[in-house]
């Protein structure tokens, strides 16, 4: 590693991580909403917004110190082409595990959805994507690069992260905010992913690792020049410190990698 990132881990998923995950995204909250009265934040699919939905949605309303949902813009970074009810859909996943659960008293998120009309042509879907981005960020701050106060990712057993995979072209992209992909790995083919140099730029991301079966690509991660160029060890090339990784015991058994306290 030559950028150095934090990396927690948590004996348990619900008694220690989901606690500290809540308070490093209140944190980023609390400071968005205090430089630009709104929070954005992108969100990918996978085993995170489970992890997610613990983390925040226990907050009592009557709480100042909670999630304030009405402050929230909530993008993908990533989405597969299929419908949004579809089981594939990580916005049909993130709503149910999430949005659908959120306590009126906590505010209603502004959520920001693919185009149902272009499942058929990715790079149509990723191009309307990205004028939405445009439309929010650069109209706004007039930028080059979207600036995610937060993001909150997975890191698939490979090392991808959004619907970025190793070695596949799409992590040579230094133009585009958002890109297709046609041919994933894991199903379904068909996808839109934020791309490496939007992921690099946020203000903080969040990886969130859970269980063993995420134990060999982080011990590759943090450990190996080759796993530092899977697109998880990129984003913390890139992004250094204001990286986070939120890990359980089984993920992090045999990493090397020293361990950061916790966030609370
Ligand atoms: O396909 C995807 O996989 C990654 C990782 O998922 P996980 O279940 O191993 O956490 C996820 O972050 C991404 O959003 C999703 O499209």
């Amino acid at each position: 590693m030559t950028r150095p990132v934090n990396l927690y881990s948590f004996p348990s998923v619900d008694a220690d991580l989901a606690p500290n995950l809540r308070r490093y995204v209140l944190d980023a909250q609390n400071e968005a909403v205090k430089r630009h009265n709104t929070f954005r934040v992108a969100v990918s699919g996978g085993s995170l917004p489970k992890v997610l939905a613990k983390a925040l949605l226990a907050d009592d309303p009557a709480s100042a110190d909670r999630a304030d949902f009405s402050k929230w813009e909530i993008f993908y970074a990533d989405e597969r082409c299929v419908p949004l009810t579809h089981e594939d859909s990580n916005h049909a996943l993130v709503k149910a595990e999430l949005l659908d659960k959120i306590p009126a008293a906590l505010g209603t998120p502004k959520v920001f959805p693919i185009d149902e009309t272009l499942l058929d042509n990715p790079q149509e879907a990723a191009d309307a994507y990205e004028k939405t981005l445009v439309s929010i960020f650069a109209a706004r701050d007039s930028v080059k690069l979207p600036l995610f106060d937060l993001l909150l990712l997975g890191c698939g057993p490979d090392g991808h992260t959004c619907s970025l995979f190793p070695s596949y072209p799409q992590l040579r992209e230094t133009d585009a905010w958002v890109l297709s992909i046609e041919d994933s790995p894991k199903p379904p083919p068909k996808r839109i992913t934020l791309s490496l140099p939007v992921v690099q730029h946020a203000a903080r991301t969040a990886f969130v690792a859970t269980g063993a079966g995420k134990k060999e690509v982080l011990k590759s991660i943090f450990e190996t020049e080759e796993g530092r160029q899977l697109p998880c060890g990129l984003v913390n090339e890139g992004a250094g410190e204001r990286v986070s990784w939120f890990c359980d015991a089984a993920a992090t058994d045999g990493v090397s990698y020293p361990r950061r306290g916790s966030v609370i």
